[in-house]
């Protein structure tokens, strides 16, 4: 029965997409015994004998974090890349300073604004090697009550010496969708020496099992060549290469999830409807018709999500949203949808995930999916300048592509509502975190701002909204 699952059978079962949400406390154990995931269990020695870690993230709670290793892995040399500066940076030293084993690597953030969002982890183990790309901090309240998504990577064998692993044109071991040359350039571009160890490790281990794209952000303006390489840019330029068909998709909704919003113009037209959705509404044969944006949806806790939430309106806490920016971008309202996650048992359990996709007016069907750091912001998935000719881009992101095309010649995703049919299904399902389609805000509700205080209904910890 369900309790005696390991981490080891949770994670066969919910092959071949690796698409795992994180554990929350308090809801049916049926819905965490099925396509969820601790970071325990990422950790445990079913997944692989530990050698080294490295864990990319924007929020450590570094004792804690030790704490979610297992004793036996707890002296394993584990490099923290973050972007603190000053004297957040400076209290990172601090608590990493009482462990020996850690080491601390600052991303350069020379883009004002701009946040090291990526959250990843390298592990390395003695007979190979995992990448796992999610969107929790790696503090205790991220994996406690909140919905997060975890794509975990096949176990990466060491290369046998013939391969020739050292820097060369081309990348020996990779997969039909780059994931290592893409992963290398993305781990490259921080130009940083304690990552020059990581990519030698990753040089030297066999990717070609990774079916999915990497889509990475990192800070700068880029033109030429490298426009295409990051933020929204490569999700078009891949759709347009790989995506389904115009005639299969062109009219399908896309769909945006996500835990915050940047500033993003005070028209639709400027950034979201024609240069963003531009991106994402690609697919290959599309003669450039632009994706009418009543098609778009955008799925971000209203205020009654968050008072009803598990946490309360502290849930709120982690869906910074301002006011100052939400009153400059009123249009939003049109396309926002809420959360809702009856089919996998986390309507209240806030989403800290952020994930996009594209499904069919029915329902039943997805043409890709998206896991990923990114927010909805300019800063996340960059934002066109000089005539389009090149992309600027403030933060680190990461996260991965999934293609029906790389999942056995399928033309889409059959999309799977509860976690039990994906587990139980014979053909490739995806397991969509929230229900489809998404409910409108109800009547009276209104967009979450963690700035705006809530005092006319108490939350079920029968508290109120009074932010600082
Ligand atoms: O990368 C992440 O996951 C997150 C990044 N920033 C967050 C903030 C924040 C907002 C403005 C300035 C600095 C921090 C607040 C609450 C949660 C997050 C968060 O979750």
């Amino acid at each position: 029965s369900d309790f005696e699952k390991t981490v080891a059978d949770v994670f066969s079962e919910f092959q071949p997409l690796s698409l795992f949400l994180t554990k929350v406390a308090g809801i049916e154990d049926r819905f965490n015994n099925t396509g969820a995931v601790s970071l325990k269990d990422i950790l445990s020695p079913l997944m692989g004998t530990l050698e080294a870690s490295c864990q990319f993230n924007f929020m450590f709670d570094i004792p804690w974090l030790v704490k979610q290793y297992p004793k036996q892995f707890r002296d394993k040399p584990m490099l923290l890349v973050h972007g603190d500066q000053g004297r957040s940076e400076a209290e990172m030293k601090t608590d990493a300073a009482q462990f020996p084993h850690i080491s601390l690597c600052r991303a350069k953030l020379e883009m004002m604004y701009g946040t090291h969002h990526t959250k990843m982890m390298f592990l390395l183990y003695d007979c190979g090697m995992r990448v796992v790309i999610h969107t929790a901090n790696l503090i205790s309240n991220d994996w406690h009550q909140k919905t997060q998504g975890v794509w975990i990577s096949p176990l990466f064998p060491k290369l046998t010496e013939g391969g020739n692993t050292s820097a060369g044109a081309s990348v020996i071991g990779d997969s039909p969708t780059k994931f290592k040359r893409d992963l290398l350039a993305y781990v490259q571009a921080y130009q940083v020496v304690p990552l020059a160890a990581w990519e030698r490790h990753i040089r030297q281990h066999n990717m070609s099992a990774a079916s999915v794209y990497i889509v990475g952000s990192v800070p700068g303006r880029h033109s030429g060549d490298k426009k295409m390489l990051w933020g929204h840019m490569k999700v078009k330029k891949v759709l347009k290469e790989a995506g389904p068909e115009h005639q299969k998709v062109g009219s399908w909704p896309v769909i945006g999830q996500f835990s915050s919003i940047g500033s993003l113009g005070a028209s639709m037209d400027q950034w979201l409807c024609d240069e963003w959705l531009g991106s994402l509404s690609q697919c290959r044969g599309n003669m450039g018709t632009p994706l009418s944006h009543s098609k778009l949806q955008l799925v971000y806790p209203s205020k009654e999500n968050v008072r009803l939430c598990l946490e309360g309106y502290g849930g709120g806490g982690c869906l910074p949203y301002s006011i100052k920016t939400a009153r400059k971008q009123i249009y939003l309202n049109n396309f926002v949808r809420q959360w809702r996650a009856d089919g996998r048992g986390r309507t209240e359990a806030i989403p800290h995930i952020k994930t996009y996709t594209r499904v069919s007016p029915d329902c039943k069907e997805a043409a890709w999916f998206i896991v990923t750091s990114a927010n909805l912001s300019k800063a996340a998935w960059g934002a066109l300048e000089k005539q389009k000719t090149q992309l600027m881009i403030r933060s680190y992101e990461i996260g991965v592509l999934f293609l029906p095309r790389h999942f056995g010649e399928l033309e889409s995703f059959p999309v799977g509502p509860t976690a039990e049919e994906v587990r139980d299904s014979d053909n490739v399902m995806l397991p969509i975190p929230y229900d489809l389609p998404p409910p409108n805000y109800q009547k009276g509700d209104r967009i979450w701002m963690w700035d705006v205080p809530c005092v006319d209904l108490p939350d079920r910890h029968g508290k109120k909204y009074c932010p600082p």
